[in-house]
């Protein structure tokens, strides 16, 4: 078996421990619940922890036990740092909009107020806005009335922005309204706002714990499986691609091309396109390709239209910038504009097809943010309820500067540092991109071969044998 070394990015033992805000003097009202449970394959005791690594290989690269690196378990502690009856919890949902916001601010009212009796939780509005008093935006009291059936439209209920704020007027705010628990629901740039804040209250000598709730369509978080909101914005892309596939089908000469969201990574687009196994091509920003030339894109359409009457190309909005003017244009929250592929390989197609006389019928449909403010399908609402809990029991306990997430079916604790500390991608040698290949039946390579093919005259008996 040959060991595989751990990944570079493999995270030491140190790099997985949490932060917590001291010692845990409250029993838990869940404690009742919690007798007698121990670690099996459905439960991970408290006192137990979650292993990074799920290969022999993995682990053998390791020196011993000691050295394993593993993840701190989420779920219910028997003992608080946080007395239930006084605590008072803050809820704030940042950055791009994302299926399930509104579950995860339910589940955790809920299980706030029904399991653990807190009596005060605040939701603050327009992202981290909503912390700072010059936007003048009052927070709002979150009930079990209030919150009720709000998980059944998309979007989120408190609003959400982009744009980074001073952490040392949301810390200001946060001790004004008396708050010792923050919920920040965002993606990667609201983990560092949280990281952030966590550090400052920490200087302030304040007992405040900030746990962060992954959320982003583009699933490029990483040490979670999945970020909640994934399943169902592909799910909804993959209605784009259908409809791509039926309108491309239905005409001769018929192209479907579909651009996706997902920023810098390609996950959207490859699971939409496994969804609907309808795509011939899938471009995502992780595997460059060739626009032009023998064996590049346009070339692989043209082949693909003519073999079978008509093709669907789904491309990740990230995919081919190198085929765009650079831009040096950010949002506020500091994230690079992309530009715009779809527009690009869409004239890019047209013209390529005029210029050889052929046939197009081409459709092109970017469904932007319809895939994102849709609800949560069931799978994401069942996960947004977990992962709310698993904040709750975290933050309850005194964990602070992490985001809870699921790795390998276990919820766990992950270290804030480490959660921005790089992105989530497609591997292209992983089995995601695989599976997309043997779905597509696109070549590998959408390029000029590799290598040259040999002269001629090598193909002689006399250098054969050799
Ligand atoms: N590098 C950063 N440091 C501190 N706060 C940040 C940083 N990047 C983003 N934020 C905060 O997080 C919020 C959301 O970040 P953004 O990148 O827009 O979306 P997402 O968190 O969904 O990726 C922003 O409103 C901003 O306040
Ligand atoms: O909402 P905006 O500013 O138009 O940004 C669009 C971007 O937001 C996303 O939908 C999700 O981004 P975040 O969840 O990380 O905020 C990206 O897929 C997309 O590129
Ligand atoms: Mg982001």
């Amino acid at each position: 078996m040959d060991l595989v070394p751990p990944p570079e990015h493999s995270p030491t033992r140190a790099e997985l421990e949490v932060t917590t805000l001291g010692p845990r003097a409250y029993g838990s009202p869940l404690a009742g619940l919690l007798a007698g449970r121990r670690t099996t394959e459905h439960y991970v005791a408290e006192d137990d922890r979650v292993l990074l690594d799920d290969t022999v290989s993995a682990l053998a690269a390791h020196e011993g036990l000691a050295d394993l690196p593993s993840f701190e378990p989420g779920g219910p502690r028997r003992r608080l740092f946080f007395d239930p009856r006084t605590v008072r919890a803050g809820i704030v949902t940042c950055g791009g909009l994302c299926p399930g916001l509104n579950d995860v601010i339910r589940a955790l009212t809920l299980e706030l107020t029904t399991h653990y009796g807190v009596r005060r939780v605040l939701g603050f509005r327009d992202g981290f806005r909503g912390l700072v008093p010059r936007y003048g935006l009052s927070p709002v009291a979150l009930t079990l009335e209030s919150v009720s059936g709000i998980g059944e439209s998309g979007g989120s209920v408190l609003g959400s922005s982009r744009g980074e704020q001073d952490p040392e007027e949301v810390v200001d705010t946060l001790q004004r309204w008396g708050i010792d628990v923050l919920f920040v629901v965002g993606g990667d740039g609201s983990m560092r706002g949280a990281l952030r804040i966590a550090e400052c209250a920490r200087s302030r000598g304040a007992a405040i714990a900030v746990v962060g709730v992954p959320k982003t369509i583009d699933n490029d978080i990483p040490f979670i499986e999945q970020s909640f909101g994934f399943q169902s914005a592909y799910a909804a892309a993959a209605e784009a691609i259908r409809a791509a596939h039926v309108e491309a089908r239905s005409a001769p000469a018929g192209v479907g091309l579909v651009k996706l969201m997902g920023r810098h990574s390609g996950f959207i687009a490859c699971y939409a396109a496994l969804a609907h196994r309808g795509a011939d091509v899938v471009l995502i920003p992780e595997v460059p390709f060739a626009l032009d030339g023998e064996g590049g894109l346009l070339d692989h359409l043209h082949r693909r239209v003519r073999d079978q009457g008509h093709a669907v190309v789904v491309v990740a909005e990230g995919a081919g910038q190198e085929y765009l003017p650079a831009s040096r244009q950010r949002d506020a929250s500091g994230n690079a504009k992309l530009g715009d592929v779809g527009v690009l390989l869409r004239d890019r197609i047209q013209e390529s097809f005029a210029r050889k006389g052929e046939e197009l019928n081409l459709r092109y449909i970017d469904p932007s943010y319809a895939i994102r403010s849709v609800p949560a399908n069931a799978y994401d609402s069942v996960y947004c309820m977990r992962l709310a809990h698993t904040a709750v029991h975290a933050a309850m306990a005194g964990r602070t500067a992490i985001v809870v997430g699921r790795w390998r079916g276990r919820f766990v604790h992950v270290p804030i540092p480490l959660a921005v500390s790089a992105r989530n991608t497609v591997a292209p040698d992983g089995d995601l991109w695989l599976a997309v290949l043997e779905a597509t039946g696109q070549p590998p390579r959408l390029g000029p071969p590799l290598l040259e093919p040999l002269p001629a005259q090598w193909n002689t008996p006399a250098v054969r044998t050799a």
